[in-house]
């Protein structure tokens, strides 16, 4: 039997046809879990592709600090996260932040379509003797 998971989506806007793409081509695997993204990037999921998804604000306006504190809480398994390398942006801080969080809990995350898939076909990911390992810290 099969774990439901939280998984975030974001992409910035040079990334977002890229995005929308791949999770059409993983709608079968991303339909079972529980998915939330960023305000623009969670419109487009919905009304292109027909998944029910929860909206935070748009990434400029706190929705990427909004995904890291689920982090912080210890409620989000998976991040696919289409960041733009190529072009600034306004919110540069709060990208490198949630980038940083998966790192300091130990939540896998995807910036290109090749991990995305990875992960996303892992049997690790939804099996139900797999646990991520979330580390402890004493503050
Ligand atoms: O800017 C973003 C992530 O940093 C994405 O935000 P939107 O999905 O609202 O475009």
């Amino acid at each position: 039997m099969s774990q439901q998971k939280t998984l975030a989506l974001v992409a910035h806007d040079h990334k977002k046809a890229e995005l929308l793409a791949w999770a059409g081509a993983h709608r079968e695997q991303l339909v079972p879990h529980r998915l939330v993204a960023t305000g623009t990037t969670g419109g487009l999921l919905q009304d292109e592709l027909g998944l029910t998804i929860h909206r935070y604000k748009s990434g400029p306006l706190g929705g990427d600090q909004q995904i890291g504190a689920l982090i912080a809480e210890g409620q989000l398994d998976l991040l696919i996260f289409f960041w733009d390398p190529l072009n600034p942006a306004p919110h540069d801080p709060d990208v490198k932040a949630l980038l940083r969080l998966c790192s300091v809990w130990n939540v896998p995350v995807a910036c290109n379509v090749s991990t995305a898939d990875l992960l996303i076909t892992s049997p690790r990911f939804t099996h139900p003797d797999y646990q991520r390992k979330v580390p402890q810290f004493d503050r």
